[in-house]
């Protein structure tokens, strides 16, 4: 039997699906590896995973090697409160300008310029960095994060009232394209699927009874939450309710929009058809 080597992004739009991975309510035997996105984006295409919540614009980088799981993602419908510009002038202010991008996205930093490209029209100079926000916006102009550490810096502006502008961009993608943003998949090392497809199977299985499983376990995937950042639990409550993680028509649409602009910024080399685990055509 193989051991599935199984990542997680470590962020709280994850815990949806891993809550009951991370409590043990499952009958999984494999082994957990938590990292940021673009760790496990690296780890996944380096073969040290078999399974992994990656970016999505990963996937399109390596069509040939991965296939999509059904039903999963972390996306959002507009603001997804986690994906943040922070910039001291508006953001058509920063042609020619600095702007740091954290080191653990890779999805948010290829939507960034795709909006720079076509929406504000924007040429900026890109650093990257890890993500803090008083070093990039001491180096920079602008700094751009993602996950917790976006929601962290965001509730600092408030409480500090820093004098940054914080733009959303799952926010401006819906303006600019009226779609949805998918901004992680999980993704299956398409050799170790056609070797163990039954494994595959079984861990479709449980990644869908864990997504049940959290959606009725709500009070306590908040209560873990907040234990783990601090976050007041009604910004949580908030931030669960943006996020959504499925991954339906109106989804698959939406990525193949955002793939067809990467496509157009030379962020990915292909045009890109979805393959998807159990469909005819996969
Ligand atoms: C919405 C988010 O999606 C994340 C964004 C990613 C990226 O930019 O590469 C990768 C995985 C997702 O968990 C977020 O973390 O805020």
């Amino acid at each position: 039997m193989a051991r599935i080597r199984l990542g997680q992004v470590d962020y709280l739009n994850t815990l949806p699906v891993f809550h009951a991975f991370e409590e043990g309510l499952l009958p999984f035997n494999g082994e957990l590896v938590k990292g940021p996105p673009t760790m496990l984006n690296q780890m996944l295409s380096a073969g040290r995973l078999e399974v992994a919540s990656i970016s999505s614009v990963e996937y399109a980088r390596h069509i040939d090697k991965y296939m999509i799981l059904p039903r999963l993602s972390v996306s959002a419908d507009g603001p997804v409160k986690s994906i943040l510009l922070f910039s001291h002038n508006s953001v058509t202010e920063l042609d020619g300008k600095k702007v740091c991008l954290t080191s653990s996205s890779a999805t948010a930093v290829a939507l960034l310029k795709v909006l720079f490209d076509h929406y504000y029209h924007v040429e900026a100079n890109f650093v990257t960095m890890p993500p803090n926000l008083d070093n990039m916006m001491a180096e920079g102009d602008a700094a751009l994060l993602i996950g917790d550490d976006a929601m962290r810096a965001h509730l600092r502006v408030v409480q500090e009232q820093l004098p940054y502008h914080v733009t959303d961009l799952g926010e401006v993608w819906k303006q600019f394209t009226g779609e949805r943003m998918v901004y992680a998949l999980w993704i299956v090392r398409k050799d170790f699927a056609r070797e163990y497809p039954a494994e595959v199977q079984a861990l479709c299985g449980m990644l869908a009874e864990a997504k049940r499983i959290a959606g009725e376990n709500m009070p306590a995937l908040l209560e873990k939450s907040r234990r783990r950042t601090g976050m007041p639990l009604e910004y949580l409550e908030e931030y669960f309710k943006t996020i959504n993680n499925e991954f339906e028509a109106d989804h698959r649409r939406a990525l193949l929009t955002y793939y067809d602009y990467c496509y157009k910024s030379g962020l990915i080399e292909e045009r890109v058809r979805l393959s998807v685990w159990g469909e005819e055509d996969a």
